[in-house]
């Protein structure tokens, strides 16, 4: 797609280290964490920018910072052209920020914190109501709308904050995990109302997902992040081709291995082993062989099943060396 070259984030060299934790005399605090280690990333205009990621790789540290919410110890943000390290005031015109957690208007119900967000954002009243009835036909929230956040359900109440955050149009969205906990059907109304907010009104979103899946699908461009660092920053499709043609072929054991057939013994070397799962990357050819070798002969007996895929976003990550714990896959 044709997109101005215009940068609507710009972060240079982003450092932050959380401070080690207190000690009790006698017992050993936490050691510091660099949560950021020297993180540069820009996002442009129109583009759907995902920070991948296990656990703890910091990716929730950087989208606080870029919203003005954490103080970076050295390095820069601009959003927009605006220096948020010196500002971070100017944040709250520039943005909407979902975070991990959202607890602030619990109390209301879901039709009057959608109306209060549009009015802390600027809207005049009626433009506010205007908007908040169209986000809650929107995500299909009707059925709910007059009902406070915090007796809802875990995703019920996600899917009003995801309402929250998209009113008022902001030319930047920074959404952290905001499918959680959601089914697929308010899923799709998520990915859909994005969606429409870049393609409509060219908003930009950066999105903070562990979701192998969906960051293959919704996004433009992704940084992947391990250990306070960007290790790749590419399209779905530029990561993927960092893995060549290679294909990764699953192997479902019934028990146990049959690493007494001389060809399953070969295979045992190379597969990461979780269980009775075996997973291997292999070239088209060696992926052939393998499954001739397990399918037809006597390994067979012992084979559950065996799936044979072309490389997705978790394949790249692992070949750059990431860890896997923390990235799902449903
Ligand atoms: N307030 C804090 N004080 C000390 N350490 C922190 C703090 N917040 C985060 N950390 C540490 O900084 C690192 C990065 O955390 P961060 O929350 O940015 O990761 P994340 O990629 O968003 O993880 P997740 O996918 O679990 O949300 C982790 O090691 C975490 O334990």
């Amino acid at each position: 797609m044709d997109r101005p070259t215009g940068a609507v984030v710009r972060t240079s060299d982003l450092v932050k280290t959380y401070p080690a934790g207190r000690t009790r005399r006698g017992t050993p605090g936490t050691p510091p964490v660099r949560a950021s280690d020297g993180v540069s990333v820009t996002v442009h205009r129109g583009e759907i920018f995902g920070l991948l990621g296990p656990n703890g790789a910091g990716k929730s540290t950087l989208v606080r910072q870029l919203t003005g919410l954490l103080r970076p110890d050295s390095g820069s943000v601009h959003v927009l052209g605006h220096d948020l390290v010196r500002h971070p005031d100017r944040a709250a015109r520039l943005l909407a920020y979902l975070g991990q957690e959202s607890s602030a208007l619990d109390e209301l119900t879901v039709s009057l914190a959608v109306e209060t967000t549009a009015r802390l954002r600027g809207l005049e009243l009626r433009e506010a109501r205007r908007e908040r009835d169209t986000v809650i036909e929107e995500l299909e929230l009707g059925e709910i709308a007059g009902r406070p956040l915090k007796k809802l359900s875990g995703g019920q109440r996600r899917l009003a904050c995801v309402a929250t955050a998209l009113v008022g149009e902001r030319p930047l969205l920074v959404l952290d995990e905001p499918t959680t906990g959601m089914d697929p059907v308010a899923r799709r109304a998520v990915w859909a109302a994005v969606d429409r907010r870049r393609a409509e009104r060219g908003a930009s979103v950066v999105l903070v997902t562990h979701n192998v899946i969906e960051a293959e699908t919704v996004l433009d461009r992704v940084a992947v992040m391990d250990r306070g660092r960007v290790i790749a920053c590419d399209t779905p499709g530029g990561l993927k081709a960092l893995v060549g043609d290679d294909v990764r072929l699953d192997l479902v054991w019934r028990e146990r291995a049959p690493l007494e057939v001389a060809e399953v013994a070969a295979l045992a070397a190379d597969a990461a082993m979780s269980g009775r799962r075996w997973t291997l990357r292999l070239t088209p050819q060696a992926a052939r062989d393998a499954v001739t070798a397990v399918t037809g002969g006597p390994a067979f007996a012992a084979l559950d099943d065996f799936t044979l895929a072309t490389p997705s976003l978790e394949d790249v990550y692992l070949a750059l060396g990431g860890r896997t714990e923390g990235l799902v896959k449903a």
